[in-house]
């Protein structure tokens, strides 16, 4: 429990980046909450009834009432646990516009380039989801660069809104070099984004709450065996 009287819940998902981001963002605050792992396939009623309209998680529950959208939930935390840690977005107006800028940037460009390379069923699908990955992380080194202003996190010194934004792709980074054989965050091309995730994972309130690379990196391999075994099918559905 959170204490003083407050009551957090957490429905989640181990693989969703989303829902990391609300358990990164709690272990940072040093939030203590309840963790239900959901399963989207057989949602529970709990879900539904405190996500009707997405029906996605995570959903925080906070004394019985539910928040959804993990960007929505990192900054509920700030404003209904002001006393508990630093506050993820800055104080000054103009840089918590860009730190919102950055998160949504990592919503529509980062991830949507995973989606299409995750998806992809061709060759060129691979090499177009590619190099919509690499771009955008290049252009998150130019947001790093700017935000940090020298320091090691989107933050500044302590971790920050897009910090928690990026860090629930974090384990993801390393299961993608696993199963698609692409490095996203090199040091040759995108050094301040490689030091990045080496010093994020590395922080004691992310590790306690981190999913497993390895049960991911199996989860990755399953739907990329079942992705190739519906394209093949396909193929052979329109070859007869
Ligand atoms: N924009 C949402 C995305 C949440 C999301 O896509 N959750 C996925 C799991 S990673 C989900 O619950 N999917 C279930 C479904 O689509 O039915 C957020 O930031 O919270």
């Amino acid at each position: 429990m959170a204490g003083g009287g407050d009551e957090l819940k957490l429905l989640g998902m181990f693989a969703s980046p989303f829902a990391l981001r609300v358990k990164l963002a709690l272990s940072f605050k040093g939030l203590s909450f309840e963790y239900v792992e959901e399963d989207l396939r057989n949602k529970s009623e709990l879900l539904v009834v405190a996500n009707p309209v997405h029906r996605k998680v995570p959903v925080l529950i906070h004394n019985g009432l539910p928040v959804c959208e993990s960007m929505v939930i990192v900054q509920y935390l700030d404003e209904a646990f002001p006393g508990a840690g630093a506050p993820f977005l800055p104080s000054d107006p103009y840089d918590r516009a860009v730190a919102r800028f950055w998160a949504s940037y990592i919503d529509e460009k980062l991830f949507s380039a995973w989606v299409a390379l995750f998806a992809a069923k061709t060759e060129e699908e691979k090499a177009e989801g590619t190099k919509q990955t690499l771009a955008a992380a290049e252009t998150l080194e130019g947001a790093l660069r700017e935000c940090s202003k020298g320091k090691p996190f989107f933050g500044g010194d302590a971790i920050g809104y897009v910090d928690v934004a990026l860090g629930g792709f974090a384990a993801y980074v390393h299961a993608f070099e696993e199963v698609h054989g692409l490095r996203q965050f090199d040091a040759a091309r995108t050094p301040l984004l490689a030091a990045w995730l080496a010093r994020f994972v590395e922080l004691d309130s992310a590790k306690a709450v981190m999913p497993d690379v390895g049960r991911l990196v199996e989860r990755g391999k399953m739907m990329q065996a079942q992705a190739a075994a519906a394209t093949a099918a396909t193929a052979a559905a329109k070859a007869s």
